[in-house]
C-alpha cells in the first residue's frame, strides 16, 4: 500500500497542518511531518473533511442498469467526496431479501470506491402489505439496518407499528418517504400558487406532515427509531421540533435540491425539475436551511435518483421524479451554509454515519483513525456539464450552472478514489 503525505492541509476548525496516511489508517498528524516512502500532496488551500457519507442514494441496480449502476454510481459518489452510501431499495427486484441486498453489498465491494451499504424494504416488492424479510437481512452478510420503502409510503399504520417493532430488536432504524398516498393522487407538483397557475395538479404539503406527526408519535409508543426522508415543509420541521422536544427516536434529512430550489423552477415545464417531495416554496427553503443549521433536521441526504433519457426528456405528466444530487452535494451545501467546515461535516459525514452505524466513517482524522476522508478545493469554481458527470444519468437541476467547490481528493481506507479531482480507476 502507498503512503501519503497531505501537507499544510485545513483540518476542521484548526490550522494547516500534515497528515500521514499508511496501511489505511491515518499514522500522523502534525506540522512538518517527513516520510521518505509516501507520495506529497500539497493541499494548501484544501479543507479535510471526514469523508461523506449519504443515507439516501438511488443505485438502480440491480434493473435499470441504463440509468445508473453500482460501480457509476459509486464513481459519481466518490467525486462527490463521498466514502458510504446507502443504497435505497427501490430496485427490480426489491432489495426486499437477504438475496438481493447481499448482490447490492457484494456489487459495491467489487467496485471498491465507496462502502455500499444497502438499504432493505420493508415490505415485499415495496407492495405496503406484508413486511419483508427484516430479520434475514439484518442477519445477511450485507448486516441491513435502515429499511425503507422509499419511492413509496408506508401508509398502513399497523404495518408501520409492526415495523418500528421489529426493528427495534437489533437497533434498526425504519426511513419513512412520508407521503399520504390519497392526499398526492395524480399529483405534478408543489400544491399552492404556482401549481394552481400552471393548472397541473397538486401535491400538499399537508401529506408529508401527516405522515411524520403520525410516524413520531408510533416511534414513541414503540420506543423504536424513526428516520424521516427528504423532509420538505416548514410544517413538518414544526412536527419534527415538537417530537425531538418529547424525546422521541427520531432523524430526518434534507436533500440539497430542497436547500436551494423553488417550485416556480416548474414554470419552466422542464421534468429536470419534478421530484418527489416536490420543490416548496421560498418560505419552506428558508426554514429547511435554518432547521438544519439548528438540528432539527439531522443530515444533508442526496437522494441521488439517476434516471434514462427517455424518463426524463418527455412531457412533466410523463416524466418520472427525481434528480441527480452525488456529484453536486457538497458544492450546493457550501453555497447554502458558507464555509461552516464544522456543520457541513456533521450534517454530511458524522451524523449520518452514526445514524447508518458506518463504524470508520465520520471520524475526523486522528492517528489510528482509519482513512476515509476528502479533500476540497472550497474557492474552486466549475461549470457542470451533465455529459461529463460519472453517472450514467444526466438529469441534474444544475447544468451549465457555475457551482463553488471541488473536490480535489478522496481517500477510502487509505487509497485514493479520486485525486486531482480525477476518479482513480
Ligand atoms: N425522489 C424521487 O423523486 N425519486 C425517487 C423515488 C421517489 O421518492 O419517488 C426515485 O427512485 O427516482
Amino acid at each position: 500500500m502507498t503512503a501519503y503525505l497531505i501537507r499544510n492541509v485545513s483540518p476542521v476548525g484548526g490550522e494547516p497542518t500534515d497528515l500521514l496516511i499508511r496501511d489505511g489508517v491515518v499514522a500522523e498528524v502534525g506540522a512538518g511531518l517527513s516520510a521518505d516512502d509516501a507520495t506529497v500532496i500539497d493541499a494548501t488551500g484544501l479543507v479535510a473533511l471526514p469523508g461523506l457519507v449519504d443515507l439516501h442514494t438511488h443505485l438502480r441496480e440491480p434493473g435499470r442498469e441504463d440509468a445508473e449502476t453500482v460501480e457509476s454510481g459509486s464513481r459519481a459518489a466518490a467525486l462527490g467526496g463521498y466514502t458510504a452510501v446507502c443504497a435505497m431499495a427501490n430496485t427490480s427486484p426489491v432489495a426486499d431479501t437477504a438475496g438481493v441486498v447481499e448482490q447490492v453489498w457484494r456489487l459495491g465491494r467489487e467496485a471498491g470506491l465507496v462502502d455500499v451499504q444497502p438499504i432493505g424494504a420493508v415490505t415485499v416488492g415495496l407492495a405496503g402489505e406484508r413486511l419483508a424479510e427484516l430479520g434475514a437481512m439484518a442477519d445477511s452478510a450485507a448486516r441491513v439496518r435502515i429499511f425503507s420503502d422509499d419511492g413509496h409510503c408506508v401508509a398502513d399504520p399497523r404495518l408501520m407499528r409492526r415495523a418500528l417493532e421489529y426493528v427495534k430488536a437489533f437497533d434498526g432504524v425504519i426511513a419513512q418517504h412520508a407521503e399520504e398516498p390519497r392526499l398526492t393522487e395524480g399529483a405534478q407538483m408543489h400544491e399552492g400558487e404556482v401549481s394552481t397557475r400552471l393548472g397541473l395538479t397538486g401535491w400538499p404539503a399537508v401529506a408529508e406532515e401527516a405522515i411524520i406527526a403520525r410516524d413520531v408519535l408510533l416511534a414513541e409508543h414503540v420506543g423504536s427509531r424513526l428516520h424521516v426522508c427528504h423532509v420538505s415543509t416548514a410544517g413538518s420541521v414544526e412536527v419534527l421540533r415538537h417530537a425531538k422536544a418529547r424525546g422521541v427516536r427520531v432523524t430526518a434529512e434534507v436533500t440539497p435540491h430542497h436547500l436551494l430550489l423553488t417550485d416556480e423552477r416548474a414554470e419552466s415545464y422542464d421534468p429536470v425539475f419534478k421530484v418527489n417531495p416536490p420543490l416548496r416554496t421560498a418560505a419552506d427553503v428558508d426554514a429547511l436551511r435554518a432547521a438544519l443549521a439548528e438540528g432539527v433536521i439531522d443530515v444533508i441526504a442526496t437522494d441521488h435518483a439517476p434516471h434514462a433519457v427517455e424518463d426524463k426528456e418527455c412531457e412533466w405528466a410523463y416524466a418520472r421524479p427525481g434528480m441527480l444530487g452525488l456529484e453536486t452535494a457538497l458544492s450546493i451545501a457550501l453555497d447554502v451554509l458558507g464555509p461552516r467546515w464544522d456543520l457541513i461535516a456533521e450534517r454530511m459525514s458524522r451524523v449520518p454515519a452514526r445514524i447508518a452505524g458506518l463504524t470508520g466513517h465520520g471520524l475526523d482524522p486522528a492517528p489510528g483513525v482509519p482513512a476515509n476522508l476528502t479533500l476540497v478545493d472550497p474557492a474552486a469554481r466549475r461549470v457542470i456539464e451533465p455529459a461529463e458527470l460519472a453517472s450514467r444519468s444526466r438529469n441534474t437541476p444544475y447544468a451549465r450552472m457555475t457551482l463553488t467547490g471541488r473536490i480535489v481528493a478522496t481517500f477510502l481506507r487509505g487509497e485514493p478514489t479520486v485525486l486531482d479531482g480525477k476518479a482513480v480507476k
